[in-house]
């Protein structure tokens, strides 16, 4: 947005009597959030958004919902790859974060995860899928972040390389909409309040997150200019997991 935009947008709010905002979203909502702040007007941001993407809080508002909104498709898919005997490729929504296919595939015993974080190579999926087929194990689910790439392709250069021909199923939107879970729900309702209770104290330009269960604040400069560490230790027991 352009300066102009922006002081306009912190006229109309005063214009209306708007002393305190609070903003909802991803590293968009978070710039313009701090550029009002710094244009006076007490600002606040909550992490929203279904990636998990925003650092400085552990989860965002919509990201349990779209986990789980996966992992109930992975469980229907699960039926027909055990009764037929075949397997899936899922693709899953997270441009640059692979934590939706993280947690999803955790949750939902996925045999491989593809995240844009972690570096991954098709022969050794291909070559354990021959392996699982010899020993028994004739279906095997993939989630793979759409960050890693095509869904189609990543199955077709699979199918290429272990003689398994998977079926793709690409969630898109499905996983944007729908009903919250009792999760998001909580998350939503204790951030909200407690936006609201940091603006009355006096704070602005800041982000509110959740870290290991306690509410906090962060300044949104440091949120917006920071990546989101991908969790390595969650990464590592899928993978335990699923041998
Ligand atoms: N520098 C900025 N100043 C003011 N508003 C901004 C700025 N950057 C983004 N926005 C506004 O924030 C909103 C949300 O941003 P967007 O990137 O679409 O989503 P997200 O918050 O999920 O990253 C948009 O309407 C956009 O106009
Ligand atoms: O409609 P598109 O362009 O595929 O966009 C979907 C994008 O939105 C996201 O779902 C994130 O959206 P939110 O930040 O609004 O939750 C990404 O995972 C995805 O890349």
């Amino acid at each position: 947005m352009t300066p102009e935009g922006q002081q306009r947008g912190a006229e109309v709010l005063r214009a209306r009597g708007i002393d305190g905002l609070v903003v909802i979203g991803g590293d968009g909502s978070y710039q313009g959030a701090n550029k009002l702040s710094k244009l006076g007007i007490k600002t606040m941001g909550l992490p929203g958004t279904i990636d998990n993407d925003i650092p400085f809080t552990d989860f965002t508002i919509g990201f349990d919902t779209a986990v789980s909104i996966v992992v109930d498709a992975i469980n229907k898919l699960r039926d027909t790859m055990t009764s037929h005997e075949r397997s899936s490729v899922v693709e899953v929504m997270g441009r640059h974060c692979g934590d939706i296919a993280l947690y999803a595939g955790l949750a939902s015993g996925a045999e491989t995860i593809l995240v844009p974080e972690v570096p991954f190579n098709l022969d050794e999926v291909a070559m354990r899928m021959q392996e699982n087929f010899r020993h028994g194990k004739r279906h095997s689910i993939i989630v793979v972040a759409e960050g890693v790439g095509d869904g189609e392709e990543i199955a077709a250069r699979i199918a290429e390389l272990s003689g398994i021909e998977p079926r793709v199923t690409c969630l898109g939107h499905i996983q944007r909409g729908g009903t919250p879970t009792h999760n998001d729900r909580v998350l939503a309702s204790r951030l909200g309040d407690f936006a609201v209770q940091k603006l009355i104290e006096g704070e602005s330009g800041k982000a509110c997150g959740i870290i290991k269960g306690e509410l906090v604040t962060t300044d949104i400069d440091l949120v917006t200019s920071t990546k989101k560490e991908f969790n390595m230790e969650l990464y590592n027991l899928a993978l335990r997991l699923s041998q």
